[in-house]
């Protein structure tokens, strides 16, 4: 028996950081939107052993890679003596700020919970997930949410307008931790307005939506990275109508009307050593 499951990435339309606590994570409040860019789990029961292949963009398949962490996790939680045979076919570049191993390890609890018949909430998968990563929980939920805690209390709302995204991702990561150190909550002095991105989301216009994008943590990598600010102004030249840096990065993504006009916006983008995908809001 086996399951087939889409692991859907994300943008952060806002990304505020409130401060910093004594565990070294930090209280974030942001709006988190759900991409069609999405990785494939390949997902077969068997015995006991947890094994993963994978395809496409490159990635670790030892025991760091969170769909092993996850598999294992649900393993010892529950007791249980059922194994899985796992395929990733990896679609979202990684470390590149769009939650691609949050969304594997999200997608490995609701296959395994289904495959292995192990009835858990969606409420009790995301109590697991956040101890894999701070945006496991959202990965759970999908759609259009705040987070807040430090991702994994979430609101739901409204789903938002499939506006198109274009994305590009050097050829270089970042580590979410040394961003988040390289942070000085306290210097801050812009912060993206929630509330107001909340309502262009209800409203549902583009120009409205562009004007309340905003990331702190763009200064932080812009700063180490100054070529991504040319990325943001080419992506501007093109036509995207609001550019942002996505979670830590270095991903930056412009938004469109839609899915065609992103697709038409990319095929001018000349960016060399970048990885140019045109998706959009799901
Ligand atoms: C910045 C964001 C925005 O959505 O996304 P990405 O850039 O990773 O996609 C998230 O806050 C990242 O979430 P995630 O990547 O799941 O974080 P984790 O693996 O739990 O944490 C990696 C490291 O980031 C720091 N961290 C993470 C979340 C948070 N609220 N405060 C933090 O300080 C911690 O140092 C932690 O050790
Ligand atoms: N299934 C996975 N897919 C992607 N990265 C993974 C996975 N499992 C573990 N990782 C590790 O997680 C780290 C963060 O990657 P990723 O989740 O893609 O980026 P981000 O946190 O910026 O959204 C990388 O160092 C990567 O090696």
């Amino acid at each position: 028996m086996g399951l087939t499951i889409k692991a859907h990435g994300k943008i952060n339309l806002t990304l505020d950081v409130l401060s910093r606590r004594p565990d070294g994570y930090h209280d974030v409040e942001m709006i988190m939107q759900s991409i069609a860019l999405h990785d494939t789990l390949r997902i077969e029961d068997q015995e006991e052993e947890i094994m993963l292949t994978a395809a496409g963009q490159p990635v670790s398949i030892d025991e760091d890679n969170l769909i092993i962490k996850a598999a294992r996790l649900l393993q010892q939680q529950t007791g249980t003596q059922r194994g899985a045979k796992i395929h990733l076919q990896k679609e979202i570049p990684v470390a590149a700020g769009l939650a691609g191993g949050s969304t594997d390890a999200a997608a490995t609890l609701r296959g395994l919970n289904e495959l292995w018949q192990l009835g858990l909430s969606r409420k009790q998968l995301m109590e697991l997930g956040v101890r894999l990563g701070a945006d496991v929980p959202f990965c759970l939920l999908g759609g259009t949410a705040i987070a807040r805690g430090i991702g994994e209390e979430l609101t739901p709302l409204p789903a938002a307008p499939n506006f198109g995204v274009v994305l590009v991702k050097p050829a270089f990561g970042v580590s979410t931790a040394a961003v988040y150190r390289g942070l000085n909550v306290a210097s801050l002095r812009q912060h993206p307005r929630t509330n107001s991105m909340v309502d262009a989301l209800r409203f549902g216009q583009l120009s409205a939506v562009a004007d309340e994008l905003g990331n702190v943590l763009e200064s932080v990598t812009l700063g180490l990275y100054p070529e991504l600010q040319e990325i943001k102004e080419t992506l501007t030249e093109v036509g995207c109508q609001g550019v942002l840096m996505s979670g830590s990065g270095p991903t930056i993504f412009g938004l469109t009307e839609d899915a065609a006009a992103a697709i038409k916006l990319a095929r001018q983008l000349a960016l060399p050593n970048c990885k140019v995908v045109a998706t959009a809001m799901v």
